[in-house]
């Protein structure tokens, strides 16, 4: 249950990606967007995440999770899908620091949101976990009805 709505503030906040797939990949993009300072620890990297790399837009630790590498982190995305790192994870974050389970919710106490913005608007959807996917669409209707309405500040 994800129950508490914040907009946080995110420019050169350190961020832990555990996982180098497809949703690592999606999350590093909303992450960049916001400023974070991103590490993604793993074997090895999609190839969005490898252009990142290359184009120096985040740090790679080439190696599986360790709790080394997430002391220092804002906010921990684990995003792996793999069982030692989750539990890794799970064992040596502090309750100061915020995890997301893009893999597993029952490791995380925060998620990311269904989002966009369209001028001074952010428009975030949650489903508080239930239904991603019922979150992504409703999003979508709403984007929609923003371009629809031109709505300008
Ligand atoms: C808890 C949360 C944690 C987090 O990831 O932050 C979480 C967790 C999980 N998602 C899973 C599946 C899918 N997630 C999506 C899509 C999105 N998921 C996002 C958020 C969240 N997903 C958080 C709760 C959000 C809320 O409160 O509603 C969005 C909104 C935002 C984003 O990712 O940035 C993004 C839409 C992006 C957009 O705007 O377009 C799709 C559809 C798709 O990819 O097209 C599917 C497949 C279909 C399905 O299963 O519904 C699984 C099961 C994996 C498995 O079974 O293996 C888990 C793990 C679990 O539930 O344990
Ligand atoms: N939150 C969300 O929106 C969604 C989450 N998922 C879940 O997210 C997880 C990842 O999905 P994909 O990116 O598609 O998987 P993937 O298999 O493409 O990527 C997994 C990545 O994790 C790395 N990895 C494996 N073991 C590791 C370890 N011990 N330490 C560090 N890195 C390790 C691999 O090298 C690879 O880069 C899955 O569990 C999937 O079910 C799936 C759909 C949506």
């Amino acid at each position: 249950m994800f129950n508490f709505p914040l907009f946080i503030h995110m420019e050169g906040k350190s961020a832990a990606v555990v996982g180098g797939g497809k949703i690592a990949c999606r999350k590093v993009n909303k992450l960049l967007d916001a400023g974070a300072k991103i590490t993604v620890i793993a074997p090895e990297l999609h190839d969005d995440l490898m252009c990142h790399y290359l184009k120096e837009n985040i740090h790679w630790i080439k190696d599986v999770c360790k709790a080394d590498y997430l002391t220092s982190a804002f906010i921990i995305i684990s995003a792996s899908g793999d069982k030692e790192a989750q539990d890794i994870i799970r064992q040596s974050s502090s309750p100061y620091q915020l995890v997301n389970g893009a893999d597993n919710q029952d490791l995380g106490n925060v998620a990311f949101p269904a989002s966009f913005q369209e001028g001074m608007f952010h428009v975030a959807v949650s489903t508080n976990g239930s239904s991603p996917a019922e979150a992504k669409s409703i999003k979508q209707k709403l984007k929609k009805w923003f371009k629809e309405k031109k709505y300008k500040n």
